[in-house]
């Protein structure tokens, strides 16, 4: 009966770190941290979402990964799901351009340095159950990764 919108997360995971972005409003949200992303809009699949929330909020390209599995309740009628999420090669660093002031790449050792959101502490803990961590190679498809400087010779 009720009407449920999701809001997605990004799981946003590069060279072992994970993104982590500080709301600048509303001002009971200000100053705390979350999973970049937002609504998903009607007609939209949760995947597309994400990669336009990414390029809108952060100024990056980006493509989704697999669903962490679970459903975190926010202030109704919302509800968090997360996904994985990687840069593409050649996508700008991610910038604060909108919602957030703040970003930070957090460590294998930092994920609890930031004061995450209430309702994001299970769903980061759960996101990094399901990536295995942010050890080597954790979230990161073969071959995803160029070497900067580095081009493919063209054929002899
Ligand atoms: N993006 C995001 N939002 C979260 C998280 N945790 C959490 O409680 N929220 C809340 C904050 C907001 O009330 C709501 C998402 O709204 P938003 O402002 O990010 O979404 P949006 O960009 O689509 O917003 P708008 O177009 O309506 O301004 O969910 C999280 O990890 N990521």
């Amino acid at each position: 009966m009720s009407e449920r919108i999701v809001v997605v997360g990004a799981a946003l995971v590069d060279d072992g770190r994970l993104l982590a972005a500080r709301r600048s409003a509303p001002v009971e949200l200000a100053g705390r941290w979350e999973l970049p992303g937002g609504k998903v809009e009607p007609g939209e699949t949760a995947d597309v979402a994400l990669v336009r929330e990414l390029r809108e909020e952060l100024g990056v390209d980006a493509e989704a990964g697999e669903r962490v599995p679970g459903e975190w309740p926010l202030r109704p009628p919302y509800v968090l799901h997360v996904w994985a999420a990687r840069l593409l090669p050649g996508s700008a660093a991610p910038k604060p351009l909108q919602d957030h002031d703040a970003l930070r790449w957090l460590g294998p050792g930092e994920i609890w340095d930031v004061d995450w959101l209430d309702q994001d502490v299970p769903a980061v803990r759960q996101a990094l159950a399901h990536l295995g961590g942010l050890g080597p190679g954790a979230n990161e498809a073969p071959g995803a990764k160029e070497v900067p400087g580095r081009k493919e010779a063209p054929g002899a």
